[in-house]
């Protein structure tokens, strides 16, 4: 939900961090809890801590198969006792001298502390020979070590990812309690604007931008309904933002966010709650509209592909993480060395097409052209050249963010 306060920047150049700033203090949380299977949770945000009810692993286990043995015996010839095998009911350890045949995720007995691997030992009759200078807990996953019963496995605002829902499941969970979906309507605007599947009139494009936008957002949990394209037509442009908003909790838009004259988007919005266009210091991706219809947010975004695409994940994904519950995390980034030279204006952030060379080093796309999609579907990366870089030398570490890792 967006406050009903415009959050008016006059002509003003923003940063990425004044914008984030922005955006955090006018939007917040639309969040509300229901229950599902572990299945269907994919993507959601949780709406609660999960609380471990049990320690993780339950029990001491075998790490390798092998001899389970007490450090003291190590470095002898020990008889063995018995076998201990994965599931197997937990048994008390044998007396000191004997070992414990033992395969990887068996109960190890309290009392033996060390796990030979099997291929350490040499077996010989009913004797195994066990190598010394093993230290105690060795081959050992010891009880509680990875979750303690009690603590919070996942913390509330978590996007579940399938490393998190294979942590759910591992505690034992079949249902967990996440965010409904955050609900988004999605339009495409401009005359020349033509959806695929139909005739390309002369100084018509295909509408790329509201597929890819899709996918973003179904990437991130969100609910889509795709509404088409809007006419340059005040009238029917107010009348689809109207009719979208109560259902909605988030309307995206992409072109006509600019200078240009065919900007009905903007004065439609006015009238129906409030719009700031910002010009930010980033490229691409310098011109922004954000604001309300009603009481749903709304954000309009350049229509160049890859200005979208940039706008989207450095700013829209930090707006829908709040609207939705979810605790925003930075864009996670790696550090490559530049194959290239670049030069830019101080105090302005810029994100470069990259691809990564099998020897680490990221090489730009010498276009920079915001429009450049099939461009944008060979780079590995986008390279982000913060406020404070003038210069890019070949060799400079730069900061890379793999395009995998952001959904696109
Ligand atoms: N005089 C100025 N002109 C422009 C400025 C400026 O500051 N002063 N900014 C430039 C920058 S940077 C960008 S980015 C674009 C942003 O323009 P708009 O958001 O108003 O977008 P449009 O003009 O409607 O479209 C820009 C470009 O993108 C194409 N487009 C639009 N929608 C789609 C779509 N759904 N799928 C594919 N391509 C789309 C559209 O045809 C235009 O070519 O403004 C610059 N101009
Ligand atoms: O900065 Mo505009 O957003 O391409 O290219």
């Amino acid at each position: 939900m967006a406050d009903s306060d415009c959050f008016d920047t006059g002509s003003k150049i923003l940063t990425v961090a004044e914008a984030l700033t922005l955006i955090a203090a006018q939007f917040h949380s639309v969040a509300e809890p229901e229950q599902l299977p572990l299945a269907g949770a994919l993507g959601r945000v949780l709406a609660a801590d999960v609380v471990s009810g049990l320690d993780l692993p339950p029990f001491d286990n075998a790490a390798m198969d092998g001899y389970a043995v007490r450090a003291d015996d190590l470095g002898r010839a020990l008889p063995v006792a018995g076998t201990l095998f994965a599931g197997g009911t937990p048994v008390a350890a044998p007396p000191p001298g004997t070992a414990m045949r033992i395969l990887t995720g068996a109960s190890v007995p309290g009392g033996l502390d060390v796990v030979v691997m099997q291929e350490e030992v040499r077996v010989e009759g009913t004797l195994v020979h066990l190598p010394a200078g093993l230290s105690p807990g060795t081959n050992v996953r010891r009880r509680g070590e990875d979750v303690k019963a009690g603590q919070v496995a996942l913390p509330v605002g978590r996007r579940l990812r399938p490393q998190d829902i294979g942590l759910a499941a591992a505690l034992g969970l079949d249902t967990l309690t996440v965010c409904r979906p955050l609900r988004v309507a999605l339009f495409s605007t401009g005359d020349e604007v033509t959806a695929p599947g139909q005739a390309l009139a002369p100084g018509g494009i295909y509408d790329a931008n509201r597929p890819l936008l899709s996918a973003l957002l179904l990437h991130l949990g969100c609910t889509v309904t795709d509404l088409g394209i809007l006419a340059d037509d005040e009238d029917v442009i107010r009348a689809a933002l109207a009719g979208a908003a109560p259902g909605h909790d988030l309307i995206l838009t992409s072109g006509g966010v600019s200078a240009g004259e065919a900007d009905h988007v903007k004065a439609a919005v006015m009238t129906l709650g409030g719009l700031d266009l910002w010009k930010l210091a980033l490229k691409p991706g310098k011109p922004l509209a954000l604001g309300h219809v009603g009481r749903t947010a709304f954000a309009g975004l350049p229509g160049n592909p890859v200005a979208m695409l940039v706008s989207f994940l450095v700013l829209v994904r930090p707006l829908i993480d709040l609207l939705s519950g979810a605790v925003p995390t930075p864009i996670p980034f790696l550090t490559a060395p530049a194959g290239f030279a670049h030069a830019k204006k101080a105090g302005r952030r810029e994100y470069l097409r990259v691809t990564i060379g099998p020897d680490g080093v990221a090489h730009a796309d010498p276009a920079e052209g915001a429009a450049m999609l099939a461009r944008l579907t060979r780079a590995d990366a986008l390279a982000e050249l913060g406020e404070e870089v003038t210069a890019v030398k070949p060799g400079d570490p730069v900061r890379v963010l793999p395009l995998g890792m952001l959904g696109a």
